[in-house]
């Protein structure tokens, strides 16, 4: 499997504090990789140093084997690395739709040019149409985006970043602040992403990151104390105990 992100010893310190201490993570092509924690393990941070939005101290951050460390965060996403809120600018004026559309043409300006403009149209209101179908929008294509329900925004936010088509999405708590029934259709979603899209997730909700992830790191105090599939990370005596530990919350 090609690897298209893969860190080395990432290290990020605030004043004394070492938010993230020397992690490594490789994450191979299609692969849906989840990291969890505890509460101030660091997830968050190391998700912002993958990015660009913050710089690592230390450590190399390489995108399909190119070092990206020392790139800014949009040098970053010109070349693959996207992280959902980055790369989704919804405009509320416009119709689902038309956002589709944008986001699509963002990465499709140069793929249609041997199509006449009409057919090039017509390919990408299709690319777009079958995006929003893979969310379970397309019956809101016509609708303002304004009026989307917080679900419904969150699911346009994802068939966009999807549809600039990154070689890595970063996913930073897609299930944080919506309902039950609306967390399970993020599930089936990100389910029928596997294998299409590469995919690094931070999320609390373990039946979703059990049900979802090929791989799983575990960071506790800013470390990666395991990594390794699903079913032996809930077998490691080490994982055990830092969510059992006093009172630990993820
Ligand atoms: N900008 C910052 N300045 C100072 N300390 C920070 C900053 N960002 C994060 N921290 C600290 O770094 C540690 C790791 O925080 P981080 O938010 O990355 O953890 P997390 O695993 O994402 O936590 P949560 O699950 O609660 O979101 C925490 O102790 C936090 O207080």
């Amino acid at each position: 499997m090609r690897t298209v992100l893969e860190a080395r010893g990432v290290c990020k310190s605030f004043g004394g504090l070492s938010a993230v201490d020397g992690v490594d993570m490789t994450v191979g092509e299609g692969e849906l990789h989840a990291i969890i924690g505890p509460n101030g393990a660091g997830k968050t941070t190391f998700l912002s140093l993958l990015s660009g939005e913050l710089r690592a101290d230390r450590g190399q951050i390489r995108l399909l084997g190119e070092d990206v460390a020392g790139l800014a965060m949009h040098e970053r996403a010109r070349r693959g690395l996207a992280r959902t809120f980055q790369v989704t600018s919804v405009f509320e004026d416009l119709s689902v739709l038309d956002n589709m559309l944008l986001a699509a043409q963002a990465r499709e300006r140069h793929a249609y040019r041997f199509w006449t403009p009409a057919a090039a149209d017509l390919a990408l209101r299709d690319e777009a149409l079958a995006g929003l179908r893979d969310v379970g929008l397309a019956e809101r294509a016509a609708a303002a985006a304004a009026i989307l329900s917080h679900g419904e925004r969150r699911a346009l936010e994802l068939a966009m970043a999807v549809a600039a088509r990154p070689a890595i999405l970063l996913l930073d708590e897609p299930m944080a602040g919506i309902g039950t029934k609306e967390a399970g259709q993020v599930v089936e979603r990100l389910r029928g992403f596997k294998g299409r899209l590469t995919i690094v997730l931070i999320e609390h909700d373990m039946n979703a990151v059990f049900a979802l992830a090929d791989r799983i790191t575990v960071l506790a105090q800013g470390r990666a104390i395991a990594c390794g599939a699903p079913a032996a990370i809930s077998a490691d005596p080490a994982v055990q105990s830092v969510y059992l530990g006093d009172g630990a919350e993820y």
